[in-house]
């Protein structure tokens, strides 16, 4: 378990992290997101010992990370895969991080098998590709067979395939009981990924929940409806008056449907079987997270633009009669739905950004190869000191040095 209180850093006059409190459960993998700059990395860097907070402390499994006697063992983690002597030898590169760590050799071969990196463990990793850097960034925080395990960004950049690998891999170290947490900008790969999310703004928490919770929470769910009589259906909807009721045209789907938010399935196919209306679909859709997400950091992002104004307007009469400009009325579309009561979204989104990708303005490489160790921090965990080095002039602790 990771515990969070009161966290906070600043650099010079930048607040990166402000009072920020959260735990990170064992059992499941939990989810650090926030806009570019609102402080991940730091946080990430705070608990790793890697970066003293100014005020508060991360504590892991009760202790701060300086205070523990084998820190390769309890916690493992992947900062940036690029920390690795592009001269080393995949194998060479972990034996000298076990040796470091007081770790048995043998372990050296198990996580190289476990991250599927055997065939190429005599490789140079400057050779290597993004993707096999990560896997031997995620080898080196394995290696000391932690209960906690540190990953920042670690699918960044990775083709479908690496990333359905690390998703699978991330779940299944969750499931052997460990703490997992993990930042990603692939918001959609969080959906599928993290059990439980974090999500921060400017260096505050902004939400603390489970996945579906926290979508459930920030956005609202509408039912998807296809018949061949809309025009009917909407007449019959403009009858009702229940709080609440909106609909406008489905903009998701290929040919004309309805999205109606405010009135659940069940109840709008009562109404179109009392009215013996034909449907040809009636699904309930949930928010995505990459909605979620965008409604509570909007005012968090620190580069933004704003979208274009919604199409759809008050009084649209596409689908006949009851759509009146006020009460029941149209949705806005595209975009995420606005929550009741409010009018079309301004929601503000990242310029020139995927839609599922958050912008990752920050440069790979956060710290450049050659800072002092225990600023930076190797992938897969500190290395030789302070953390436990073998004595001076042991070759094998030294990362330039280069072994085959
Ligand atoms: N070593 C540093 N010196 C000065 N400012 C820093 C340093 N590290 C981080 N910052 C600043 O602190 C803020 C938080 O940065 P951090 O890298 O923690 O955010 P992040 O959420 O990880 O961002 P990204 O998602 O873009 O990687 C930013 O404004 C950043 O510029």
């Amino acid at each position: 378990m990771i515990e969070a209180s009161g966290l906070t850093k600043t650099y010079g006059r930048t607040t990166a992290v402000s009072d920020l409190s959260f735990t990170v459960r064992s059992g499941m993998v939990t989810g650090f997101l926030g806009p570019n700059g609102s402080g991940k990395s730091t946080t990430m860097r705070m608990m790793l010992g890697l970066d003293n907070p100014d005020r508060g402390r991360a504590l892991i499994d009760g202790q701060r990370y300086i205070d523990l006697k084998h820190p390769l063992r309890k916690v493992g983690s992947l900062l940036d895969a690029n920390w690795v002597h592009p001269n080393r030898t995949a194998a060479a590169h972990l034996r000298w991080m076990a040796r470091a760590n007081g770790i048995s050799r043998r372990r050296v071969g198990e996580v190289l098998e476990t991250v599927g990196l055997t065939a190429v463990a005599g490789k140079s990793a400057g050779k290597f590709s993004l993707g096999m850097k990560q896997r031997l960034g995620i080898a080196s925080a394995l290696l000391g067979d932690p209960e906690v395990l540190l990953f920042d960004e670690p699918v960044n950049g990775l083709d479908p395939e690496g990333i359905h690998w690390i998703r699978t891999f991330m779940k299944g170290l969750a499931a052997q009981g460990r703490t997992v947490l993990v930042s990603s900008h692939l918001l959609s790969e969080m959906a599928l990924t993290a059990d439980h999310l974090v999500v921060i703004g400017r260096g505050r928490l902004i939400a603390d929940a489970s996945t579906k919770e926290f979508i459930a929470r920030s956005t609202e769910s509408s039912v998807r409806v296809r018949s061949p009589q809309l025009g009917r259906l909407t007449e019959a909807l403009g009858e009702l008056s229940v709080p609440g009721l909106r609909w406008g045209p489905d903009t998701g789907t290929e040919g004309e449907a309805l999205s109606v938010v405010g009135l659940n399935a069940d109840k709008i196919g009562d109404l179109a079987a009392d009215k013996r209306i034909t449907l040809h679909e009636l699904s309930p859709q949930t928010g995505s997270l990459e909605e979620a997400f965008i409604q509570l950091t909007s005012q968090a992002v620190e580069y933004n633009a704003r979208e274009p104004m919604p199409m759809s307007q008050p009084g649209d009469t596409r689908w006949g009669p009851g759509n009146p400009p006020s009460g029941p009325g149209p949705l806005p579309a595209p975009g995420p739905l606005p929550a009741a009561g409010q009018g079309a979204p301004t929601q503000q989104v990242p310029q020139g950004q995927p839609a599922q990708q958050f912008p990752h303005g920050q440069p790979a490489q956060q710290f450049p190869q050659g800072q002092p160790a225990q600023q930076g921090g190797w992938a897969g965990g500190p290395p030789a000191q302070p953390y436990g080095a073998p004595p001076p002039g042991d070759s094998s602790t030294d990362p330039t040095t280069q072994e085959r």
